[in-house]
């Protein structure tokens, strides 16, 4: 992304009707008309009260919606919609697990508050990644499709200082760039009416983005509803989650529920750091696994398994907050499309991106926070690369000494849910354990 782009500007505006429900696969309407999934929901997207809002944009949003082959909403989207689009607006603290629809969620709130009439920006959503904010926008652009609202990226890199203010009704962007922008009068907020915060519970941590976004959030009108929505919340953000968005909804899951059940999870046991290697080039040269991300606590580790998997004939790829924008744009697009199979990277990319072909994660190196315990949030982030939506996955996780075992043996005891050890030495059984998971 070279500069911030707008929508194009004349969009056609049409009422018809939405597409039959038989377009969609039969696997996912059997998930969605399960009571026990997080996609279950009894009601249609007609039915969430999209028609209430005072200005003339539902139809086309719904539209919009079906043309993505949303035929119903998930579990979140019915529980949280009514309440986000509830007049007077409400603040909401959202959470569902990974993969369960939270974008279309906070998105079609967003383009429902919008006048597009008026011509200054009524929403603003940030995001932890630049990775994540262009999702948002592909979201916000197949959703908003027969619209006129338009909208804009906040996100570094070469040219994208706006010559002048911005006027696009939805600013999305990182808290950075975003609050820069603000700071030099190039957003006004005080149109705003929507803010939204994805992966909220690291936007507000102080071990995270919390000093960027409470600056952010300081300079927005009074009135404006504030949207956050994770698929976690540790203890110690709770209580600024409280704060940042007072007197909010809240729809907020039990620890025992965030895990997603599609998603299988082992782990194996290599002699020390430099058998993980070995192992981990081993199982790449006997699985042709569909798409998969390694994870990695650093970012030169993530350079350099891409350099020695690629001396060893494997089409991996890597990126991490050390490359150029353009780079990490090439790299994610390259990932995205299927022309790379297998994506390096660092805590980056765990949060968010949606890839529904990556069917394996490998935590190379376990999750740790900044003290250096083992942080399950992250691990919850990173093995929801996988199992999207209903889909199935696995993850592996490889661990080398007593300290990576004993680190890993504490987020399975959070979650309580199993991490079943896989061989490392017989993949043919360790294939057809995979296989079956998937
Ligand atoms: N109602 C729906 N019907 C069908 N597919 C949907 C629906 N809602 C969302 N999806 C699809 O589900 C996938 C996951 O959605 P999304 O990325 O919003 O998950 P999320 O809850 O934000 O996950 P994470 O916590 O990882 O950020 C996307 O591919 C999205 O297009």
């Amino acid at each position: 992304m070279s500069s911030p782009t707008t929508w194009p500007p004349s969009r056609p505006r049409t009422t018809a009707p939405p597409p039959a429900a038989y377009e969609v696969e039969v696997t996912l309407a059997d998930k969605q008309a399960d009571p026990n999934s997080p996609l279950y929901s009894v009601k249609s997207f007609e039915e969430l009260n999209l028609y209430v809002v005072p200005w003339p944009q539902s139809a086309p949003l719904i539209k919009g919606i079906y043309e993505m082959k949303f035929t119903k909403p998930s579990k979140i989207q019915e529980r949280a919609l009514p309440l986000l689009l509830s007049d007077p607006p409400k603040n909401m603290i959202g959470q569902s697990q990974s993969g369960t629809g939270k974008t279309a969620a906070f998105v079609l709130t967003m383009l429902t508050r919008i006048d597009p009439t008026v011509e200054a920006t009524q929403a603003i959503c940030l995001a932890p990644a630049r990775e994540l904010a262009r999702q948002i926008m592909d979201v916000v652009t197949s959703m908003g499709k027969y619209t006129d609202i338009t909208a804009c990226f906040a996100l570094p890199g070469e040219d994208s200082t706006p010559s002048g203010p911005i006027k696009a009704h939805i600013v999305i962007g990182t808290p950075g760039k975003l609050g820069d922008l603000m700071k030099r009068r190039l957003i006004n907020p005080s149109k705003v009416r929507v803010f939204v915060l994805d992966e909220a519970d690291n936007m507000i941590d102080q071990q995270g983005l919390g000093d960027q976004s409470l600056r952010i959030r300081a300079m927005m009108p009074k009135t404006c509803q504030i949207v956050l929505f994770s698929a976690t919340y540790a203890e110690r953000v709770k209580q600024f989650a409280d704060r940042f968005a007072p007197n909010a909804n809240q729809i907020s899951l039990k620890q025992e529920e965030l895990s997603v059940d599609g998603i299988k999870q082992f782990f194996m046991d290599c002699k020390d750091e430099s058998h993980k290697f070995d192992v981990l080039v081993a199982l790449y040269s006997l699985l042709t696994i569909g798409q998969s991300i390694i994870f990695v606590k650093r970012r030169d580790t993530a350079d350099e398994i891409a350099r020695r998997m690629s001396a060893e004939g494997h089409a991996v790829i890597s990126l991490h907050g050390k490359q150029e924008p353009a780079e990490r744009d090439f790299v994610i697009d390259s990932f995205r499309s299927g022309k790379s199979k297998v994506l390096i990277t660092t805590n980056v990319l765990a949060r968010g991106i949606d890839i529904l072909q990556v069917n394996m994660v490998v935590n190379y190196d376990i999750p740790l926070d900044g003290a250096g315990n083992p942080d399950p949030e992250t691990y919850l982030h990173r093995i929801g690369r996988t199992g999207r939506f209903g889909r199935t996955g696995v993850s592996i996780n490889f661990v080398h000494d007593r300290t990576s075992w004993e680190q890993m043996n504490q987020i399975e005891q959070y979650f309580n849910r199993p991490i079943t050890r896989v061989p490392t030495d017989d993949f043919e059984e360790l294939e057809r354990i995979l296989r079956k998971a998937i």
